[in-house]
C-alpha cells in the first residue's frame, strides 16, 4: 500500500489550549521542537512583553536574504524557560489579545523583514486572528428576503467555503456536486504521492486550522480527511446534492433569477433549479482525458490517467510507464521507483524544480502537540507559513527592463533562483550530464508552475529508471515505441499529462442577459471579467478562478477562495441594500480593469517569450494569472467599488 495514502482525522473544533498547562515531558519536548520565532511570539502574545522583541530583533532575518542565521543559544534557552514559567503558572500570562500595535510590531520581528500596515488585515485573517462576527448578526444589514436563493457549483475547497459562509450570512443555498463526497480535486486525485505543493499550515481555511497535519506539505489523503472533517463540522452536507451535475445556467430576465438545469447521474433525471443567484466554484483541474496517441486503445496491459488512478493498482515488481514530466509525475515517480522493476518517463516539456526539504517532511509528534495544546502557536505558527509563501516571491515575477527581453531570466532576483534550481540539479545529478542537459529548462524560473523536488531526481538516477525524451509515435499492444526507434515493454502505463485549462466556461452552457452565450463571448479562449469574478450581462453570475485571477507566483488557491467568496457576499449584500434584485459590473468597469491587467501584465514573467504553460490561453495571452500582488488582490476584494457596479 502507498504509505502517502495513511492519514489521521482532523480534529477540528477540538480547542484544548488552556492554561495552565501541567509541566510534563509533553510540554518540555514540544518547547525544544517547535519553531523558536514561532515560540517567541506566543511568549509575546501572552506576556505582551516587548523587551523580548529588542532581544531577539537582531537576530532573526528572512530565509530568502539568510537562510543559515543563528540565535544565540542564551537567548533560546531564556526564551524557552520564561514561556514554560508562563504557560504553567496560574495567572501568569496576561489576558487578551496584545494590541495591534503590538501585534504588528511582532510579526515584523517574528519575519526578519517589515510587515507594512497594508498587510496586516489581511494577515491577522490569514493567521486565524480575526474571524469576524456572522454577518447575519450584523445589526441594520439588510437580510436577504424570503425565498432568495443561492445555487454554488461544486464541493470542493472553494464550494465548502461560499456553503459555510453563505449560511454565516444567512444566505439559503444549495450546493451541486458531480462527485459522490466533498473535497473536489483532493477527493478525485489518488495517485501514488499526490500531494499538496502549498503548506500544510496554510493551506486550509483560516478559521480551521487544523493541528493534525501529519507533513508539512499535506498528502491528497490528508486534505481529503480535512474537508471531510470541515462537511462534519459544519453539517455541511445537508445543503449538497451530490452526485448531480450542473449542465446549463439561462438567465430569466423578467424574473431575475438563473435556471439551472441539473441531472441526477443515478437516474439521469434532469431538473430545473431556480436561483436568485449562483456562484460558480467548479475548479479548474477535473477535465482530463487519455492522450490522444496512436495505438492508445491496443494497448493490453493497465493504461490509466493520474487524475482517475485506481489506488488498488499493484506496481509491485512492474514495468511502469509514466508520461509526463510535471508536478504529479514528479510526485508518481518519486514514490513509485523503489518498488518497480522498471520505469520509464516520458518527457515532452521540461519544468523548474526546486528543492524544498520540507517538501517530504513529517512533522514530529512533539510539534503537533504544541499546536494542539499550546495557546496561540498554531496561528502564529500559520503567520510564519504563509508569509514566507506570499508576496516576498512577487519581485521573482516582475520583469526589470535592464535584463535582456530574449535571456533566460527576468531580473537579477529571478537569476538567482533560477541558479538555485541549477545548483540543486547539479548536486542531484552529479555524474549524469545526460539527465542535466535533458531537464535543463530554456524559459525563466517563475513563468510556468513550479515543482517540488520530492524525490524526483532521485528516482530519475536509479538504474532501472530511463528518462526518454524522443517523442512518443505510438503506443502497441505490449508498450510504447518512440521516434528514436525505441520499444518500451511495460505492464502498466500511467499518464500525469494534466488537465484540459483552456475554454474556462467548460462544458457548462451560460447564457446571461439577451441571450448571450458566455462560450461565444469567451470565444477562441479570450475570456475576461471583471476582478476575476464577475462578467457584465450575467447578473448575479458570480465564480471562481475565473480570467486573470490567479496570483500564480505565491499563496494558495485556499486564500483567493476565501478573497472571492467573500466579494460574491459583500456584491450580494450590496445588492440587497440596495433594495435591487441584481448586481452585475458596468462595461466601462469591464473594460477599464482588463486593460489595467494587459497594461500591467506586459511587465510580468507571463509575457515573456519564452514563457509558455497553461497559465496562457492558445493565442498566448496570460489568462490565468492576476499580475498584481496576493495583497492588492486581498484588499481589492473587501467589497465592491460602488460605481463599478449596475444595481438594478
Ligand atoms: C495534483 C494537483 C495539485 C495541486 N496542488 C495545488 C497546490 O499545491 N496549491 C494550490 O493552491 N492548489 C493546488 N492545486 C489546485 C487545486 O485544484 C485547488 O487548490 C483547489 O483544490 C481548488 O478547489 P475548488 O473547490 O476551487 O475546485 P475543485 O477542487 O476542482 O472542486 C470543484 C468541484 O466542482 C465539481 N464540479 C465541477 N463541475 C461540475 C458540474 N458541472 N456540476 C456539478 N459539480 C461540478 C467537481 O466535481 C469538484 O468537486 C492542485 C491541483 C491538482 C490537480
Amino acid at each position: 500500500m502507498d504509505m502517502r495514502t495513511q492519514t489521521s482525522p482532523h480534529r477540528l473544533g477540538d480547542d484544548s489550549r488552556t492554561l495552565p498547562i501541567a509541566d510534563g515531558p509533553e510540554l518540555r519536548a514540544a518547547l525544544e521542537a517547535a519553531n523558536l520565532q514561532t515560540l517567541l511570539m506566543v511568549y509575546v502574545h501572552l506576556t505582551h512583553d516587548e523587551s523580548m522583541l529588542e532581544t531577539f530583533k537582531v537576530h532573526i532575518h528572512p530565509p530568502y536574504t539568510n537562510p543559515d542565521y543563528q540565535i544565540p543559544q542564551d537567548c533560546i534557552e531564556d526564551l524557552r524557560e520564561k514561556l514554560l514559567y508562563v504557560l504553567t503558572t496560574p495567572g501568569a500570562a496576561r489576558p487578551g489579545d496584545p494590541p495591534l500595535d503590538l501585534m504588528k510590531k511582532m510579526m515584523s520581528v517574528g519575519v526578519g523583514e517589515p510587515v507594512e500596515d497594508e498587510f496586516i488585515p489581511m494577515v491577522m485573517e490569514q493567521a486565524g486572528f480575526q474571524r469576524t462576527a456572522p454577518r447575519k448578526e450584523k445589526p441594520g444589514r439588510t437580510p436577504p428576503p424570503p425565498g432568495f436563493k443561492v445555487l454554488v457549483i461544486g464541493a470542493g475547497l472553494t464550494g465548502l467555503l461560499a456553503s459555510i459562509e453563505l449560511e454565516r450570512a444567512g444566505y439559503d443555498h444549495v450546493v451541486i456536486e458531480k462527485n459522490e463526497e466533498v473535497g473536489g480535486t483532493w477527493w478525485k486525485n489518488r495517485y501514488p504521492g499526490v500531494g499538496v505543493d502549498t503548506p500544510s499550515h496554510f493551506y486550509s481555511y483560516s478559521f480551521e486550522i487544523s493541528p493534525e497535519w501529519n507533513h508539512y506539505h499535506p498528502h491528497g489523503a490528508d486534505m481529503r480527511e480535512y474537508f471531510r472533517s470541515v462537511a462534519d463540522k459544519y453539517d455541511l452536507r445537508r445543503n449538497i446534492r451530490f452526485q448531480t451535475k450542473v449542465h446549463s445556467l439561462e438567465y430569466d430576465e423578467k424574473d431575475a433569477v438563473w435556471n439551472v438545469t441539473v441531472e441526477d447521474l443515478k437516474s439521469g433525471k434532469r431538473d430545473v433549479i431556480r436561483a436568485n443567484a449562483v456562484f460558480n466554484a467548479f475548479g479548474t483541474a477535473d477535465r482530463w482525458s487519455l492522450p490522444d496517441i496512436k495505438g492508445i486503445d491496443s494497448y493490453k496491459g493497465i493504461i490509466t490517467h493520474s487524475a482517475g488512478y485506481d489506488e488498488t493498482i499493484d506496481l509491485k515488481g512492474k514495468r511502469v510507464a509514466v508520461i509526463g514530466t510535471g508536478a504529479s509525475s514528479a510526485q508518481i515517480v518519486a514514490t513509485i521507483a523503489s518498488e518497480v522493476s522498471e520505469l520509464a518517463v516520458f518527457m515532452r516539456t521540461k519544468h523548474w524544480m526546486i528543492n524544498n526539504p520540507e517538501v517530504t517532511k513529517e512533522v514530529p509528534e512533539a510539534v503537533k502537540w504544541a499546536l494542539r495544546h499550546i495557546p496561540h502557536y498554531k496561528e502564529w505558527f500559520r503567520f510564519r507559513v504563509f508569509w514566507f509563501a506570499a508576496d516576498g516571491l512577487y519581485p521573482n515575477v516582475v520583469k526589470d527592463p535592464s535584463y535582456p527581453e530574449d535571456g533566460i531570466a527576468v531580473s537579477a532576483l529571478n537569476e538567482g533562483m533560477r541558479q538555485y534550481a541549477l545548483s540543486h540539479m547539479r548536486h542531484k545529478l552529479a555524474g549524469r550530464p545526460d539527465l542535466m542537459e535533458k531537464l535543463t529548462p530554456d524559459f525563466p524560473i517563475f513563468s510556468k508552475r513550479i515543482v517540488m523536488d520530492a524525490g524526483w531526481y532521485d528516482a530519475l538516477v536509479m538504474p532501472h529508471v530511463t528518462l526518454e525524451d524522443s517523442p512518443i509515435t505510438e503506443i502497441t499492444p505490449t508498450g510504447i515505441r518512440t521516434a528514436n526507434g525505441r520499444e518500451y515493454e511495460v505492464d502498466v502505463i500511467i499518464c500525469a499529462t494534466g488537465f484540459r485549462h483552456g475554454k474556462l466556461v467548460k462544458d457548462l452552457k451560460i447564457t446571461g442577459r439577451e441571450g448571450h452565450d458566455l462560450a461565444v463571448d469567451w470565444a477562441d479562449e479570450e475570456e475576461r471579467a471583471y476582478m476575476g469574478t464577475t462578467i457584465p450581462g450575467y447578473p448575479n453570475y458570480f465564480m471562481s478562478v475565473g480570467p486573470n485571477a490567479g496570483p500564480n507566483h505565491a499563496g494558495g488557491l485556499n486564500i483567493v477562495s476565501e478573497a472571492q467568496v467573500h466579494y460574491m457576499i459583500e456584491c450580494l449584500d450590496h445588492m440587497l441594500a440596495s433594495g435591487a434584485r441584481t448586481i452585475e459590473p458596468t462595461q466601462e468597469a469591464f473594460v477599464r480593469h482588463n486593460r489595467r491587467i494587459d497594461d500591467r501584465m506586459k511587465h510580468m514573467i507571463w509575457t515573456h517569450p519564452k514563457s509558455k504553460s497553461y497559465y496562457q490561453n492558445s493565442k498566448g495571452r496570460p489568462v490565468g494569472p492576476w499580475p498584481f500582488r496576493l495583497v492588492d488582490m486581498w484588499n481589492e476584494m473587501r467589497g465592491p467599488v460602488r460605481e463599478d457596479f449596475r444595481v438594478e
